[in-house]
């Protein structure tokens, strides 16, 4: 429990050994905020209509695999209360959080509520990550929440609306994404209700070298779909070759592509590659919201995007498997993308 960064971080001058990255893996120079990632205005009563909506979520899934939403139906109140309530989590003392902590080691075999330190794929790399995570499922709501932190006292009371109405916000997108796919509504792709949701919310204390470490190693999610509040800038997208910045806006959601959609579309749609950076002025959390798939289910290319001239990029898995090797692999991107494409 005392490898907790928060618990022991503050006043710190210099950055312990274990958290200084190889040359090649640090952060270096601190990278701009970005004012063409794609913000889209979900609100109703718009003077575009759904088709462009569709359109716009379209583009920007595959330029950049990640965009902003404003607008999109969870309001001002409950995110700010989301975040309060995720402060007041990791402002408790370490003997309170440490009924749900985990060693990294344990993370694969236990599911349920857990609160870890680094990224839970670092001890095969043998350097460490400048963050601590709070994470628990969510859907269905009724079968998770008494699993969840009994304090702060109204954690549950504000995380189970949140996480509901975000999870309405991701199937709103979904089902935009998948019509801008061109896919029926009765693919099994489109099974949302299956659809498994977890919350991850990510603390990064200030940190005393932010040019040598990270707080969230660069990475694609496993997942299909990610929603990400932040108030504290640290998101960075990798485009192109290059690192650029996640402006924070009030209020908005950041939509990242998971790699099980980019398998689905068949690479239309491409997964978000992104890390987050630390800083030494003041702390930051993210909550994140993950929309994933069963772990039995087999995950393919879309039956309806291939064709002859549009052949598999993509080979066909089991979830668990394949969440298994993310595991082993420390999430290794090169190593995860290799494992998913098909040869060609
Ligand atoms: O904190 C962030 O901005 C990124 C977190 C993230 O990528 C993740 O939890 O998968
Ligand atoms: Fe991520």
């Amino acid at each position: 429990m005392a490898s907790l960064v928060s618990s022991w971080s503050s006043d710190l001058k210099c950055l312990p050994d274990n958290y200084v990255l190889p040359e090649g893996k640090r952060p270096g120079m601190p990278v701009p905020v970005s004012n063409d990632i794609p913000v889209i205005d979900l609100g109703d009563g718009l003077d575009y209509s759904r088709a462009d909506m569709v359109q716009q979520i379209a583009k920007a899934g595959q330029d950049f695999g990640l965009f902003q939403v404003i607008n999109h139906g969870v309001s001002k109140e409950l995110m700010a209360d989301a975040m309060n309530v995720s402060k007041e989590f990791f402002g408790m003392s370490t003997e309170e959080k440490a009924k749900y902590y985990i060693d990294s080691v344990a993370l694969e075999e236990k599911a349920g509520c857990r609160l870890y330190t680094s990224s839970g794929y670092f001890l095969a790399q043998g350097f460490d990550f400048w963050k601590d995570t709070l994470q628990h499922p969510c859907h269905p709501l009724q079968n998770h929440i008494n699993s969840w932190p009994d304090k702060p006292k109204n954690y549950r009371e504000v995380m189970g609306p949140y996480t509901t109405q975000v999870r309405k916000v991701a199937m709103k997108i979904m089902d935009m994404i998948y019509q801008g796919l061109g896919l029926e509504a009765d693919d099994t792709e489109k099974e949302f209700n299956n659809y498994n949701l977890a919350l991850s919310i990510n603390h990064y204390p200030a940190c005393p070298d932010p040019a040598l470490a990270l707080g969230c190693c660069r990475h694609c999610d496993p997942a299909i779909l990610t929603l990400l509040q932040q108030e504290v800038y640290g998101l960075q997208l990798e485009k192109d070759g290059h690192w650029i910045g996640v402006k924070p806006l009030p209020d908005a959601f950041v939509v990242n592509i998971g790699l099980l959609l980019e398998v689905i579309s068949n690479g239309k749609l491409k997964g978000a590659v992104h890390r987050a950076v630390t800083n030494s002025a003041c702390s930051r959390n993210s909550l994140v919201t993950f929309v994933g798939c069963p772990t039995d289910v087999t995950i393919k290319p879309a039956a309806a995007l291939i064709s002859p001239t549009n052949p598999p990029l993509y080979r066909a898995f089991n979830n668990k498997d394949f969440h298994e090797f993310v595991f082993a692999n420390n999430a290794e991107f090169e190593a995860v993308i290799a494992y998913l494409k098909l040869k060609t």
